[in-house]
């Protein structure tokens, strides 16, 4: 039978039939075209599990280039409708993005997404159709990891991104990662991957060896690295993935002895442990932020990304110097900062690192390398409750879906460690490999979304609103004030069951207090720069929409409600609260 789907052109509107898919529970498909330039297309009716639904996304270019994707199952049949194109974001005087408003006509305010996600670009996802498909398939931000790839490969992705953006109405936000001072493995010559068996004996050597590499070395690109281990030191690569032996030093090379065989993977994590713990020597000392990592920053900062992730965060002092160094350097372009917590000084310093950034990132990669296994989840646990009781957006990372990089469903394991990421609210969840290198990065990318939007779900419909005190934030008067008005107007929202909040906000601010409260309903959150607006996007709750606004909010409200009304996001009668930082009120209102 053929994966194709039935596609009927436009001169048939306004109704056209998607049938039937093939017997398998699954397919994707990719982003179709649409033949002409005067339609745009809406998928109407969705006969399909929740799971599907919740998949099925429809693109709108806004400049005439229009096309569908998603993940359908078999004997899911949707209707599609076609219809004259409406103004595009910035003509019509506000700007959202494309998938969001499909989102919003298609399944009404309660059943959009609030969980944020992140694509780490690499490999398998950087051409111009590859980010696409993830913008269409709900990627908030795209992550690059300098640890990988040139610099002209990052300034490609990051352009690509931006171009999106513009041409297509979307939102995508770049997240820059440093490589930090880890100890981590050289490149392998160009192989892809190279198999350590059991009992072998390897050298592992700050030398750099020729090419090709002789057999069974590993080039470390730490030069303390002899001095630091120890015979009978175990070395861990990837956390574990590979363990050695340290049997012999011989000047700059360690010989060892594979004792957990597995494949070693470029530039792959080193860690080495004694008598059940981390082994922390000089390697404790390296610098956070390494002399490349400034080099990256300041490529950063020109290119003006939204966010820096911080590896290997010690201390709260270094987060604080980057924050005035960017300060001092982007003019006004708030770049915000995550704390990456992945080592033992950094939850040991928890609260002040946490307090110092504008979000942190549970990196459970590293982090399982450092402290043992068993005792990562009740890490995320803390860090996600902290930032929620901080006000600080936090991100769940690493291996959420790992076994996808591989095969295109999957471990039921996974999708309960997904879901107990969003049932705990973290506000955003982030593929690595998946997205990076896997095969099936927009498969990946729909799991997470079905997921959060399948548990979401379920925790309005149980009213399991969990009583998590929120510790007073403000540092001023009129901040407590602020804080007062959001908790308050969520707490009126969900009794009152309104559809939406409106928060009028000019820095985000008064946006994140709401996002922090996790009220049922959907945050839209007008302001009034693209950058803000993208820095929004990873923010639980938050739909961010670019819209002028001043200092009367009654103007601004019948200036939003006609937008929205004639966009088909909101109708006449939807119940509203709106809150603004310019006006500390809550209005409760019906759409007129
Ligand atoms: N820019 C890139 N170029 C090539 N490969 C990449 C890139 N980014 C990520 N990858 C691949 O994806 C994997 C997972 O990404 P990530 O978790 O960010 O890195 P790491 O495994 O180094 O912590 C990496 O190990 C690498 O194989
Ligand atoms: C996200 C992480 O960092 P990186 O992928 O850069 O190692 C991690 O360690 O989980
Ligand atoms: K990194
Ligand atoms: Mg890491």
């Amino acid at each position: 039978m053929s994966r194709s789907l039935q596609f009927f052109t436009p001169s048939r509107a306004p109704y056209f039939t998607l049938h039937k898919l093939p017997s398998t529970s699954y397919t994707r498909f990719p982003v179709i075209n649409f033949p002409s330039k005067k339609h745009h297309i809406t998928i109407t009716k969705s006969l399909s599990s929740d799971l599907d639904a919740a998949s099925s996304q429809v693109l709108d270019s806004g400049n005439g280039q229009t096309g569908v994707s998603g993940v359908l199952s078999a004997d899911n049949v949707v209707a599609v409708q076609s219809h004259a194109p409406s103004e595009s974001g910035a003509a019509a005087g506000i700007e959202v993005d494309a998938v969001t408003e499909a989102e919003l006509k298609e399944n009404g305010f309660r059943s959009t997404r609030r969980t944020k996600l992140i694509c780490t670009i690499g490999p398998a996802t950087c051409g111009f159709e590859q980010l696409e498909a993830l913008a269409v398939g709900g990627m908030n931000v795209a992550r690059i990891n300098m640890c990988h790839g040139t610099r002209e490969w990052h300034q490609m992705v990051i352009e690509r991104v931006r171009r999106l953006n513009e041409e297509k109405g979307f939102a995508v936000a770049i997240m820059m990662d440093t490589e930090g001072s880890e100890i981590h493995m050289g490149d392998l010559g160009g192989a892809a991957s190279v198999k350590a068996e059991d009992g072998e004996i390897w050298t592992f050597s700050v030398r750099a060896f020729g090419t090709p590499r002789p057999e069974r070395t590993i080039n470390v690109n730490y030069d303390g690295f002899a001095e630091d281990v120890k015979v009978g030191d175990e070395l861990l690569v990837d956390g574990g993935m590979v363990r050695f032996e340290v049997i012999e030093k011989i000047g700059p090379d360690v010989k060892c002895r594979c004792t957990d065989p597995g494949l070693l993977l470029p530039r792959a994590n080193l860690t080495f442990w004694r008598d059940g713990s981390l082994v922390r020597e000089r390697n404790a000392m390296l610098p956070t932020i390494s002399s490349k990592d400034w080099l990256d920053i300041d490529f950063g900062i020109a290119e003006g990304v939204d966010f820096i992730a911080i590896s290997f965060v010690k201390s709260a002092e270094v987060i604080k110097h980057l924050k005035s160094y960017i300060a001092a350097r982007s003019r006004g372009s708030d770049i915000a900062v995550i704390a990456k917590i992945e080592s033992i000084d950094s939850l040991k310093n928890l609260e002040e690192i946490i307090q110092a950034s504008d979000g942190a990132m549970v990196a459970r990669g590293d982090l399982g390398a450092q402290i043992p296994l068993e005792q990562v989840p009740s890490a995320q646990q803390k860090i996600v409750q902290l930032c929620r009781q901080l006000n600080k957006p936090v991100i769940v990372a690493s291996q959420l879906l790992e076994s996808m990089i591989e095969y295109p469903t999957p471990t039921r394991a996974e999708v309960a460690d997904v879901s107990e990421a969003v049932r705990q609210r973290a506000d955003a969840l982030m593929l690595s490999g998946e997205s990076a290198m896997g095969q099936y990065p927009d498969k990946a990318l729909a799991v997470l979304r079905s997921v959060s939007v399948r548990i979401e779900k379920w925790w309005r419909e149980e009213k399991r609103h969990e009583a998590m005190v929120l510790p007073d934030v403000g540092t001023s008067f009129a901040d407590s004030i602020s804080e007062e008005i959001c908790n308050s107007a969520a707490k009126m929202a969900n009794n009152l069951e309104v559809d939406a909040l409106f928060v009028y906000t000019k820095t985000g601010h008064m946006a994140s207090l709401l996002s922090r409260c996790r009220p049922d309903c959907p945050i839209f959150a007008f302001t009034t720069t693209t950058s803000v607006r993208r820095r929004l996007n990873l923010q639980w709750g938050l739909i961010p929409f670019r819209l002028g606004f001043s200092d009367d909010m009654e103007s601004n409200l019948n200036k939003t409600f006609s937008l929205l009304k004639a966009r088909g996001m909101i109708k006449s009668g939807d119940l509203v609260i709106a809150v603004s930082d310019m006006l500390q009120s809550i209005q409760v209102m019906n759409v007129p």
